[in-house]
Formats: structure tokens, sequence, C-alpha cells
């Protein structure tokens, strides 16, 4: 029987919901642990509460500790999967991070629920089966890490929160889930395999995240242009581009040797040095700013961080996204 090393480090599918006053907040005694039986013929699970933290609290010295742990239970063949429950306001976060820095092809899934326990229609219990078979399937070695919600199993690198509410939050735009939990079945569509990872012992890096908008100004790029800055990643209009008022603070970031990495703020496709005009991707790109292919905000901003934290010096940022 395989052994399943179970994480769980808080969220809405280890909280409760208080009935008179509707208040969400976690459980006292995780609700999972008195499931842990349905699991008896199908697996043998180590279960761990590591962390009991809504997910807003989760920083990447807790993803660090995580990624530690998994390491320590796959090189000792403590487990041959792995399943971590996660808040989910984070989890897409957490779930990259992972990628980047576990090098395995033990199948590491990450799930969530929309509704704390005691609600009706809780999410968190057939979420969490279905992670559970999904690290059990054979289909799921060497795909990197997966993210497991709703009957549906996408990939770390893209996988977003894409509703407040709705059960069906989580979404891959542009390229879609990789795969499915039909019934009890898992199946999966594409032949993936995790494709780069990087040995990171420290996540000391100060990286900033800004949004474009119309209209916007240098005054946030200034605030961000400080001697202890490691990077910026930035959410630019459209294909990949930004207004002109923010170009001379944007010019004295790159000048002081910042790596900047430009994300669309788009929901689907990807950024692109499309327009030569001033503040034109085309320019941008021209004058250092590095564009990724696929990877939302939040995403770029945690490979920065492991590249950055992989000792890649900023003047070689860009040959990795
Ligand atoms: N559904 C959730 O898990 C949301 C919660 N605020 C968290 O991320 O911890």
């Amino acid at each position: 029987m395989k052994k399943i090393l179970v994480l769980h480090t808080g969220g809405t599918i280890s909280m409760s919901e208080d009935q008179t006053t509707g208040k969400v907040s976690p459980s006292s005694e995780n609700p999972l642990h008195t499931h842990s039986h349905l699991f008896k013929e199908e697996a043998d699970l180590i279960v761990e509460d590591f962390f009991h933290l809504p997910s807003p609290h989760i920083t990447p010295k807790e993803m660090l500790q995580l990624k530690e742990r998994i390491e320590e239970a796959i090189l000792s063949h403590e487990a041959d999967g792995v399943v971590i429950t996660h808040g989910t306001d984070t989890l897409e976060e957490t779930a990259y991070f992972l990628d980047l820095t576990l090098e395995t092809t033990v199948p590491i899934v990450v799930t969530g629920a929309m509704r704390s326990s005691n609600e009706i229609g809780a999410d968190g219990l057939y979420n969490f089966q279905s992670a559970v078979w999904v690290a059990l399937s054979d289909e799921a070695i060497n795909k990197g890490v997966l993210v497991v919600m709703n009957d549906e199993i996408h990939t770390a690198r893209y996988v977003t929160k894409t509703h407040t509410t709705n059960v069906a939050t989580f979404r891959t735009p542009t390229f879609g889930p990789i795969g499915l939990i039909s019934k009890n079945e898992v199946r999966f569509f594409q032949q993936l395999t995790q494709d780069e990872t990087y040995s990171i012992h420290s996540v000391d890096k100060d990286i900033y995240l800004l949004k474009a908008y119309a209209g916007m100004d240098g005054t946030l790029f200034e605030a961000v242009d400080q001697p202890e800055t490691d990077g910026l990643v930035i959410e630019a209009l459209g294909a990949g581009n930004l207004p002109p008022a923010t170009l001379p603070a944007m010019q004295k970031i790159l000048d002081h040797q910042i790596p900047v990495v430009l994300v669309s703020r788009s929901f689907n496709g990807v950024a692109q040095d499309v327009y030569d005009y001033s503040g034109g991707g085309k320019r941008l790109k021209e004058a250092g700013i590095i564009f990724t292919h696929g990877l939302n905000g939040p995403k770029a901003r945690i490979k920065l961080l492991v590249l950055l934290s992989n000792g890649i010096p900023a003047s070689e940022i860009a040959d990795y996204f």
C-alpha cells in the first residue's frame, strides 16, 4: 500500500462556521482527522498538522519549511506521495514555490476548500479525497506540483484563484486543467514533466509587485527604488505596456541593476513586446525589462524570489524567464 504524507497547513478546509454569527475561524481540532479511516483500504496516511494558519498568514518562510519537510520525507522514502491542505488565498503561491524548489518525481498535490467544514455543501473532505487519489495515481508521477480542487487537476505554474467564494474558483487561464477526477477515476489529458527546479536554503529577498493602471505615474516606482530592494514585478497593461509617466522612475530602478519582471494584468494570454510607442512593450524590453510567458504577477514574484535566493545574479535573471 502506498504511503501518503499529509501536511495540513490551515485555511478554510480546517475551519468551521459559528452557526449563530456566521463567522468562520480555525477549528481547534482539524475536521479532516475524523475522516482518515476513509482511506484505510487505499493508502497508508501519515498525517501531520504542520501549521494551523489562514493562508494570508503564510509567507515564503513557511513555504521553505514546508519544502524542507517534504524533501526530508522523500529522501528518507517516508512517502510515495504528498498531499498538502492549504488556505486558498495564497495556495497558488505555495504550490508554485514547491514546484520550483522540489526536485522529485513523487506526486505532490495541494488542495483546499471554499466552504468551511460544517457549512452545507462543504467541499473540503471531497477535495481532500480527490487529492489523495491523485497522489496515489501512477500518472501523477513526475508532473511537478499539482493543484486539485473541484474535480480538476491543474499545474502549480499556471493555476489561479478566480472567484472569492465559488467552489469552482481554481482555473488555469489560457491553458486549461491537465486532468480531472471523474467519480473515483483520475484522468490526465497531458503528459507534462517538471522542467525547472532550483536549490534554495533561504528566502530573504525584498521583491515587490505593482499593478499598472490608467494614469499611473512614477510614485510607487520611486517608493520601491530603495537600496535594499532585490527585485520588482509589474503587472503591465494588455500585451505588456506601461503609462509613459511611469518611465523616468522605472528607468532609475533599471539603472540601479534591480531586475524588473513584467507580466500582463490581463487574465488570459501571455505578455509580449509588441508595441513601439512610449511605454510600449518593445521599448520596455529594449530598456531591459524582462518579459514572462503566461505567469501571473504573484507567480512571477515567487519565481524571481527563488531565482535570486538560488544565487543567480540580477544580470542573468532574464535567461530564466
Ligand atoms: N478558502 C480559503 O481557504 C480562504 C481562507 N481565507 C484562507 O486562505 O485561508
